[in-house]
């Protein structure tokens, strides 16, 4: 059920005190975010994913910052309630403290996301900072950080060793400290997620991270199961809208092909008595009037 109070950096922070679990997705457009708003999701992500999902790309990496403006601001013109985050692309974080702010900027003010998502640890420890101390709400992302997928050497879950599970946790806390105002956390084994969510004290959103979460996300097209190929094992598919969207399809290209659309109630009549004047009355069609 959609609730009518917009969703803060204060709403989020009650949330996990309380214990009220934080429902988050990720939305490329108008419709997609009215019926994400009308869900009742907390927090709307114009990730990244968007080149993979939407645009057919084979990873985050060419996604671009005009991309990423241009579906921030169908997003926001079809979301009030949800906090809207965007991802900066590739690079961005790493550019000089100007070009970031000028890129987050940009993402806030032309695309009216309230807030951006920086992928990363200790190695964008800085860039967060001049966000938020710019007043741009930062939303960190360790883990599995897909626009590190070429130094990765795939999508691999994080965080199984001791050495790489410290890492992570250490990492969580500074950039907690460094002002971030929640953590996505994503493939990481269970019980560590549970225990960074215990440990620092910003709401921890989990994807492929288990059940001890403040909150969880999933990409669109991958819980609704819609045209995202195979999607991986962590997402539960909630509905099949890419088989629902291919048989009203296929109805409508055989409807086409066998004249049963369209049908009376989806054509428009000409007023009565108007077409045998058009080629009636001597034969004058050329006439006009
Ligand atoms: N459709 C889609 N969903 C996503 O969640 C997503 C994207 N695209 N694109 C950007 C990144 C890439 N992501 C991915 C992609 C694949 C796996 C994956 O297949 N992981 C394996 C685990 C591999 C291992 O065992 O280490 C899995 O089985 O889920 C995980 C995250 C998450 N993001
Ligand atoms: C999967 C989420 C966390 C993301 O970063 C994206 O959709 O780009
Ligand atoms: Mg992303």
């Amino acid at each position: 059920m959609a609730q009518e109070k917009t969703v803060t950096l204060r709403t989020l922070r009650r949330m996990k005190k309380e214990g009220e679990r934080i429902a988050m997705v990720t939305a490329y457009d108008y419709p997609s975010a009215r019926l994400a708003e009308e869900a009742g999701t907390d927090i709307i992500l114009v990730g990244d994913s968007l080149g993979m999902v939407v645009l057919g790309y084979d990873s985050t990496v060419p996604v671009t910052l005009e991309e990423m403006l241009h579906h921030t601001k169908a997003v926001t013109r079809g979301a009030r309630r949800p906090l809207v985050v965007t991802d900066l692309p590739f690079l961005t974080a790493h550019l000089s403290k100007d070009d970031v702010l000028r890129a987050a900027g940009r993402l806030m003010q032309e695309g009216g996301a309230r807030a951006v998502k920086i992928e990363g640890g200790e190695e964008v420890l800085s860039a967060v900072r001049s966000c938020v101390a710019a007043g741009i709400p930062v939303m960190a992302h360790i883990g599995l950080t897909p626009q590190s997928v070429h130094q990765l050497g795939g999508y691999l879950i994080q965080g199984r060793e001791l050495e790489s599970a410290r890492r992570l946790i250490h990492e969580a806390k500074q950039l907690e400290e460094a002002g971030a105002f929640a953590v996505v956390l994503e493939c990481v084994p269970e019980e560590l997620a549970e225990s960074i969510a215990q440990t620092v004290s910003i709401p921890v959103i989990g994807i492929g991270a288990g059940r001890g979460c403040d909150g969880q996300v999933l990409v669109y097209h991958d819980l609704l199961q819609y045209g995202a190929g195979s999607s991986p094992s962590f997402v539960k598919v909630f509905s099949q809208t890419g088989q629902s969207a291919l048989s009203g399809l296929q109805s409508y290209v055989e409807e086409v092909r066998s004249g049963a659309f369209p049908s009376e109630e989806h054509v428009f009549p000409l007023k009565s008595g108007v077409l045998e004047r058009l080629y009636g009355e001597g034969g004058d069609k050329d006439a006009g009037g």
